[in-house]
Order: structure tokens, then C-alpha cells, then sequence
């Protein structure tokens, strides 16, 4: 029997996958980066005939491209804990099979997290483009940041992200937790976090933290509105979506100093323009969406992308359905 035919689609596929996926099946690996103009042109041909895709790219998985597949198309994962640029109901009505890869990034991204955390309660940006430009100051009232101990830490979407940025950020004798989200977890106990609705949260928080997956419901769920409620003092992290924050209205709160300052690894759109209006804020502080970039935690999500696609195409449950 001719064997199952899987596409790869971002050359960009760490080893240990492709090594595990041609054990079982024919791979089809793009040959181009997200950002080369033949990439969609090149996926939507390559995806003709194909069995199973693994989506390890930014661009949108559309009914289009779905149906492009053919009849045989069975199961897609993503290289990705977030679905965001999976069209779920194009996936689903379709009858086809959905994965992603949760869990193994929590640590790693939430690593980054705290690093926004402290580089935007902490000025690193200024400093930076201080000693950069020639400007270092020294003074007692110079530079001046946020302090973690004592501090009051809200967490919006208490995930896997959410629960290992709090079990960090213990060590820095943070006084509280809170939480908000749309149920209650378990872990809440143990961790010591308190949930409340999203208003009060912002409301008595010191660090604002962002770890929700992106969905309408929590579009921009950070606006002109909900800055308004936050502390002059107050710290932003965002590890989730560049789409949960309103950008603009997120400048215009920095640059006034509605709030203290931004620590961001999401941004609407990726790659950030160069002459982005954000980039010009001393107090915003950017990293290019490295969340979950490292080998270790790559290679752990080329291998259950792989392992999603292959046990779907063999009749069992994928390591890590998405319903
Ligand atoms: O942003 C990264 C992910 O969703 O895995």
C-alpha cells in the first residue's frame, strides 16, 4: 500500500521530526520560510494529495487551502500551543482531525515572560538606548523602576503559561496573585492566586500579565477602556497574541503614562515594521515572538507534531487533540 503522504509546511521542521515522520510516511517539505513570497503559493501546491499537514507557519490554514488538499486530507497539526491561525470551523466541519503542542513550551515561555517582566519594570530599554546614544546619567533619582517584591501580579488566562509565570515569579516574594479567566482552576489553590473578574484584576495589579489564548472573546481584551483601569505604576507583559492588546491605544497609555511600561514578545503584525509607532516608546520594551524558541523545546514540538499526525493517520487519538 502506497504510504501516506504528509506536508511540512515551513522548511524551518527540526530534524528530530522529519526523522520520525519519514519512519511511517512520505514527506512533502516546503522549501520556503514564512516570509519568502513563494511560500503560499508553494504550500497550496504541495498540499495536493496530501493525507496529513503539519502547520508550522504563520500563515492563516483556510477552507481554500483545506479543500486544495482533497478528499483524503485527514489530520492537520500545528507546531503550535495557540489556533489562532487555524480557521477551527473550516478544520471541523470538514471532518478532519486537529492537533497542537501544549505543555512542553509553559516553562520556556513563561522564562521569557519574566525577562519582559523585570526589563519593563526595570527600564532596560532606556538604559539601553542611554549608554547607546551617550546618555548614561548616573543619579540617585536616575532610572528609577518597579519593584516585584510586595508587588501585586494579575494573570490573565491561568494556563500552562499562566501557572508556570506564577510558580517563578514566587521566588521574587511577590505579596499577591490574582487571576482571571473563563473558569476557575484547580491549580489556583495551590499556587496561592485569588481569581476575580478582569476589571478588578486590572485594577489592583502591578504587573499585568497577558497569557490567554487569542479567540474573539479576547481580542483587544486589553483597550483604551480596560487601560483606564489600570495602575499609573502598573507593568504590561504580553507572551499571548499580539491580538489581545489594542496597539494604539496601548501607545497612547505609554505615552502618556497612564501606565509605568510594556514588556511584549507578541505584536500585530509579525515581523513588527521597523518604523512601528511602538518601537519609538522608551518604556516599551519588544522581543521578536521568542517565546518558545529554544532546541530543546523546538525539538519537543517537532516530535509531537509529528507523532499528532502520524497516530491520527494510523486510527489513534492524537497525542494532543484540539476539539
Ligand atoms: O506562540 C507560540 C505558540 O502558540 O506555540
Amino acid at each position: 500500500m502506497a504510504l501516506k503522504r504528509v506536508l511540512i509546511a515551513n522548511k524551518s521542521f527540526p530534524e528530530i521530526g522529519l526523522e520520525l515522520l519519514k519512519k511511517k510516511v512520505e514527506t512533502i517539505v516546503v522549501p520556503h520560510l514564512d516570509y519568502e513570497p513563494e511560500s503560499l503559493p508553494a504550500i497550496k501546491k504541495a498540499i495536493i494529495g496530501c493525507d496529513a499537514a503539519i502547520w508550522n507557519t504563520k500563515h492563516q490554514l483556510t477552507g481554500e487551502i483545506l479543500d486544495l488538499a482533497g478528499p483524503q486530507l485527514k489530520a492537520i497539526s500545528t507546531m503550535s500551543s495557540g489556533t489562532d491561525h487555524i480557521n477551527l470551523d473550516d478544520v471541523f466541519t470538514r471532518g478532519l482531525l486537529l492537533g497542537n503542542t501544549p505543555n512542553v513550551l509553559d516553562n520556556c515561555v513563561a522564562d521569557i515572560a519574566v525577562g519582559l517582566l523585570i526589563a519593563a519594570a526595570r527600564r532596560f530599554k532606556e538604559g539601553v538606548d542611554e549608554i547607546m546614544s551617550g546618555e548614561w546619567k548616573y543619579g540617585v533619582q536616575w532610572s528609577l523602576g518597579q519593584d516585584i517584591a510586595g508587588s501585586t501580579v494579575g494573570v490573565i488566562g491561568l494556563g500552562g503559561i499562566g501557572q508556570a509565570m506564577v510558580r517563578r515569579l514566587k521566588g521574587f516574594d511577590v505579596a499577591r496573585f490574582l487571576y482571571s479567566g473563563r473558569s476557575e482552576k484547580p491549580e489556583a489553590k495551590t499556587l496561592g492566586a485569588e481569581r476575580m473578574q478582569l476589571e478588578q484584576l486590572l485594577r489592583e495589579s502591578d504587573f499585568v500579565l497577558l497569557s490567554c489564548p487569542l479567540s474573539e472573546e479576547t481580542r483587544h481584551i486589553i483597550n483604551a477602556d480596560t487601560l483606564k483601569l489600570m495602575k499609573r505604576n502598573a507593568v504590561l507583559v504580553n507572551i499571548g497574541r499580539g491580538g489581545l492588546v489594542d496597539q494604539e491605544a496601548l501607545y497612547d497609555a505609554l505615552k502618556q503614562g497612564q501606565i509605568f511600561s510594556a514588556g511584549l514578545d507578541v505584536v500585530t503584525p509579525e515581523p513588527l515594521p521597523k518604523d512601528h509607532p511602538l518601537l519609538t516608546l522608551p518604556n516599551c520594551f519588544i522581543v521578536p515572538h521568542l517565546g518558545s524558541a529554544t532546541i530543546a523545546t523546538r525539538n519537543a514540538m517537532a516530535t509531537i507534531s509529528a507523532n499528532n499526525v502520524t497516530q491520527a493517520l494510523e486510527g489513534q487519538p492524537m497525542m494532543y487533540p484540539v476539539s
